[in-house]
């Protein structure tokens, strides 16, 4: 059954059913009240209209519960589908899309352009307040250009990946999303970050999200993509990863493509102090809700130990 507006009909739930999941829920609204929660809407995750706006108001639900909700948008189908209008050729090396002069001008339009404020007019239509900036505003991503080697298979030789305007952040000035959230509003970024020299930098939107939970010493940072989180190689759901376990799926081949920029982001912030980095498929409703304010979580947590580590 449809509602006029085209939503689906909510199910008839059972008075115990609410207060169970109430109870469940408001030991989880302390625990994060006051703390940064950073979330990385990945291009795949804003899979139609309705899902956008059912993010939003999760997202919205988050701020009025207290809790300092930050967002970092992605957008590489929705770059892709532009540079293919503009037949622009593009390429993927590790997960990273490699980026020319004028392919980075086109990642610049679509991320901080379109994107950008259609995430914040989402927020805005869910009920809440949303500043919309890239990492170029306020100088809150300082970029370099990132060095990668890869290994010739055949000769064993470390040769360097030319990537072009790929970067990476080399300073974080979160004092301007402390001025954002003072002002009782949530930041959307797009992550673009420019150079000390002004270059333009084209940033992997999770290594982004990473360098602002970092920064903002997020208690949590999800990472919402189209997948229901790391899938084992009989595509098994992992639920908790340890750092070591982390590092190992990677070096055999299990984790590959956009799942590597992912897994190295968590690993990391991890390490910098981030209590918890979790992978979840955005394309489930309320995934957001159901990750933070339910016992078992929904994705795949990665932790120092990859034990439970609730406090
Ligand atoms: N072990 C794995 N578990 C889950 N997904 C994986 C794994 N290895 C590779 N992937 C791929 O990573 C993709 C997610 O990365 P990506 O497409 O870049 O997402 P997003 O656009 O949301 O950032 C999945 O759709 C899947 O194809
Ligand atoms: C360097 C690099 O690959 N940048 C990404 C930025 C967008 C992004 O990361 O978006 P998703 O999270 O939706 O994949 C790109 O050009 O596609």
């Amino acid at each position: 059954m449809t509602k006029p507006s085209g939503e689906t009909a909510v199910p008839h739930i059972s008075r115990e059913d609410k207060a169970k999941v109430l109870s469940e829920a408001l030991p989880f609204m302390q625990r994060y009240d006051g703390r940064t929660v950073v979330v990385k809407y990945g291009g795949h995750a804003m899979g139609s209209p309705e899902l956008s706006r059912r993010f939003a108001r999760d997202i919205v639900q988050l701020k009025q519960s207290g809790i300092n909700p930050i967002v970092v948008h992605g957008g590489g189908p929705q770059i892709g589908r532009m540079l293919e209008r503009l037949q622009i050729n593009s390429a993927f090396e590790d997960g990273l899309r490699v980026t020319d002069r004028e392919t980075v001008g086109v990642v610049e339009m679509v991320l901080a352009g379109s994107i950008n404020k259609q995430v914040v007019a989402d927020i805005q239509y869910a009920g809440g307040r949303a500043i919309g900036i890239s990492g170029k505003d306020g100088n809150l991503v300082v970029a370099r250009k990132l060095r990668r080697t890869r290994k010739d298979p055949d000769s064993n030789i470390e040769r360097i990946l030319d990537l072009g305007f790929v970067g990476e952040p080399e300073e974080v000035n979160a004092d301007v999303l402390e001025g954002i959230a003072a002002s009782d509003a949530i930041p959307v970024i797009a992550p673009i970050g420019t150079s000390p020299e002004g270059d333009t930098y084209n940033i992997n939107a999770d290594t982004f999200a990473g360098a602002i939970a970092v920064a903002t010493g997020a208690k949590r940072l999800l990472l919402l993509t189209d997948v229901e989180g790391v899938l084992d190689r009989n595509k098994r759901l992992i639920r908790e990863l340890s750092l070591a376990e982390a590092r190992r799926l990677v070096h055999d081949g299990t984790i590959s493509g956009g799942m590597i920029p992912k897994i190295e982001t968590c690993i990391s912030v991890v390490e910098q102090g981030v209590e918890g980095a979790v992978i979840l498929d955005g394309r489930v409703p309320h995934i957001v809700l159901l990750e933070l304010f339910t016992e078992h979580g929904v994705g795949t947590r990665v932790s120092m130990t990859g034990a439970s580590d609730d406090d």
